[in-house]
């Protein structure tokens, strides 16, 4: 699934209108369609959610549709919507999936008339194409037997193009028409409102009336579908101005929006479903679009890394690689042995784990499946010094992919050791945790050797902040241009951990995650992750094909590690490897 900004979504519009010659009226006609359509599904779940759908037989249609509905999806059947942030592609069909005997005539009816007639919703529309969407949207609403209102936020003459034609078909159809300012509106008559007030034409803040519009909607307490995206949110970054629409679900129009993809826009957008409005797919290849949400689909066609790998049957040991982990130090052993353990569970063949030489004896035995090998003199107390960086190189000659930063701490020179690795050793390399804070304080960084092996550097927003000189705060802001501008100009893949982790790719193409819980927000998993990319490398894929497979493969495990457990909170770094 593509992901784009405002810009792009602009240049893809314009492509379909001129170039490919659909009419811009055809596409806000379909936009209101699928509008419309979420907002049956939305009513459809919740009073199958009441068990009205159940109680009700008043007639064929309703007690139909009902069973319909409820053989087609168990979600449906239980009232449950799927949680906030999640994504769906296309429309669910409700119908159609159920009993072996569909009924012999079939329409396109996706509420029943019985409780379409219960609803009235309050439609918002500004002045934009935004609000030409929701006019068109109330013209369909109004079909499916629904009554609906219009508020405009500014007088109705002001509207232009598209839009002025979608506000006059929904007059002539005698839909009411509010302007916000000059009717008195009592939103406890309604029972849900469609925000289509801004999508991505917007800026900065939402002003008077938008902003009076937003806040009455938010605290109506009435479920708000959002078209395009949540008004407020900003739709490239996610950042949400004050005040930004709470939607519970967010009709995103041809492609999924930047700021939709990331948090805290992912959250104020509720469940997010991307509908096609007839601009295609194609598009987004042709006009040269690298953003991606990180799906199997994505992984397999793009970076040509498969979730269901297969392992040759005939491989050995030697077969699947060989990882060098250089981490841990006397305070911080643990997340050495995480990683090492975590590059094993991603099924690399064998894992060294490179380590101050005192902690050889306490922790051989900690992991039977690892070989331990000392990295510094004795006298070095459970600690690392510059002179073991000849030691590690030596031992990388032998393996094929070297894991810098898990427990590694700071010491005298470390920069200087830093570099000698990075210079030193041509194979892939993952740096991570204070390896990459090594890399923050190092003088010249844009001087040392571009690497010919693979690069994955895999900072969480901190350790980011400290890589660009910047706040944790502003690399939050924007965290899909920081992680990819850091790619293309350094020649890395760079993982911005959190929560809808983004991995860069050196060539300027970006993949966002999805997999992942709370239960992550734990001392140690960025430690498993770092073990889980390298074991990947080992095996022969690409910097961005293991890391994004990675990111992928250790959010999942973490989903089922919660699954486990029973609750997020109780799951540690260790369940998060033990679930891959
Ligand atoms: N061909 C197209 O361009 C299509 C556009 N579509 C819809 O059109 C939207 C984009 O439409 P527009 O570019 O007209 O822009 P919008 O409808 O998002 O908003 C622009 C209007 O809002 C005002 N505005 C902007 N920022 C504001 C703020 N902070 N406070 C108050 N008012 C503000 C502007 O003065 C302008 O009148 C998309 O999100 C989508 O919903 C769809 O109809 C599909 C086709
Ligand atoms: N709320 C969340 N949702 C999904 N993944 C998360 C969440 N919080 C943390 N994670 C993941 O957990 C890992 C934490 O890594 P990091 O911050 O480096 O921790 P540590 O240094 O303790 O190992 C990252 O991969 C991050 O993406
Ligand atoms: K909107």
């Amino acid at each position: 699934m593509y992901v784009v900004s405002s810009e792009q979504m602009r240049e893809l519009d314009r492509h379909t209108i001129e170039k490919i010659g659909i009419p811009a009226v055809a596409l806000m006609e379909n936009a209101g369609r699928v509008i419309a359509e979420e907002v049956l599904k939305l009513c459809f779940q919740k009073k199958a959610g009441s068990g009205w759908m159940a109680e009700a037989s008043h007639g064929p249609a309703a007690s139909d549709a009902a069973l319909q509905y409820g053989a087609a999806d168990g979600a449906v059947r239980r009232g449950v919507c799927p949680p906030a942030g999640a994504f769906e592609a296309g429309a669910a069909p409700l119908r159609g999936l159920g009993p072996a005997c569909p009924p012999p005539v079939a329409g396109d009816e996706l509420l029943p008339a019985e409780a379409a007639g219960q609803e009235h919703w309050l439609i918002l529309a500004g002045k934009g194409n935004n609000g030409g969407d929701g006019a068109a949207a109330a013209r369909y609403l109004r079909d499916a037997g629904m009554r609906v209102t219009l508020l405009y936020a500014a007088e109705p003459s002001t509207l232009a193009g598209e839009a002025a034609l979608q506000r006059d078909a929904a007059a002539a159809l005698g839909i009411p028409a509010l302007v916000h300012g000059r009717d008195a509106v009592d939103f406890r008559a309604f029972t849900g409102i469609v925000d289509a007030l801004l999508g991505t034409g917007s800026a900065g803040a939402p002003r008077g009336a938008y902003a009076d519009l937003i806040r009455a909607a938010n605290a109506s307490g009435l479920p708000i579908v959002a078209a395009d995206i949540p008004s407020g949110l900003d739709a490239d970054t996610g950042a949400l101005h004050e005040p930004c629409i709470s939607a519970e679900v967010t009709v995103c129009l041809a492609f999924l929006k930047r700021g939709l993809a990331q948090y805290p826009g992912a959250g104020a957008a509720g469940r997010v479903v991307v509908r096609s409005i007839g601009i295609p797919a194609s598009l987004c290849r042709e006009l040269g679009i690298g953003t991606y949400l990180l799906t199997p689909h994505v992984l397999r066609t793009v970076l040509d890394a498969d979730v269901a790998r297969p392992r040759s049957p005939e491989g050995h040991k030697g077969t699947y690689g060989h990882v060098l982990t250089v981490g841990g130090s006397r305070t911080m052993s643990g997340a050495g042995l995480l990683a090492t353990r975590a590059a094993l569970r991603a099924g690399c063949g064998l894992v060294t784990w490179a380590l101050p030489a005192s902690l050889v004896l306490p922790l051989s035995g900690a992991a039977p499946e690892v070989m331990l090998a000392p990295a510094t003199d004795e006298e070095s107390g459970g600690y690392w010094d510059e002179a073991s960086a000849e030691r590690v190189l030596e031992l990388a000659k032998t393996r094929d992919v070297l894991a810098v930063g898990p427990g590694l701490g700071r010491f005298e020179g470390d920069s200087g050791w830093l570099r000698r690795l990075w210079e030193g050793w041509d194979g892939p390399m993952v740096v991570d945790a204070d390896a990459l804070n090594m890399l923050s304080s190092a003088d010249g960084v844009d001087a040392w050797k571009v690497r010919p092996g693979a690069t994955v550097l895999t900072p969480h927003p901190g350790e980011m902040s400290r890589l660009l000189g910047i706040s944790t705060a502003e690399v939050q802001r924007d965290r899909i241009s920081a992680a990819t501008a850091y790619a293309v100009r350094h020649g890395v893949t760079l993982v911005l951990k959190g929560a809808r982790t983004i991995v860069a790719s050196p060539d300027g193409s970006a993949y966002i995650n999805t997999t992942g819980t709370s239960g992550m927000a734990t001392g140690g998993t960025g430690d498993v992750l770092t073990g889980i990319i390298a074991g990947l490398l080992a095996q022969g894929y690409s910097g961005p094909g293991a890391a994004a497979l990675g990111v992928w493969l250790h959010g999942r495990a973490g989903e089922e590690a919660a699954r486990r457990r029973g609750h997020p909170a109780s799951v540690l770094a260790g369940d998060v490897i033990d679930a891959l």
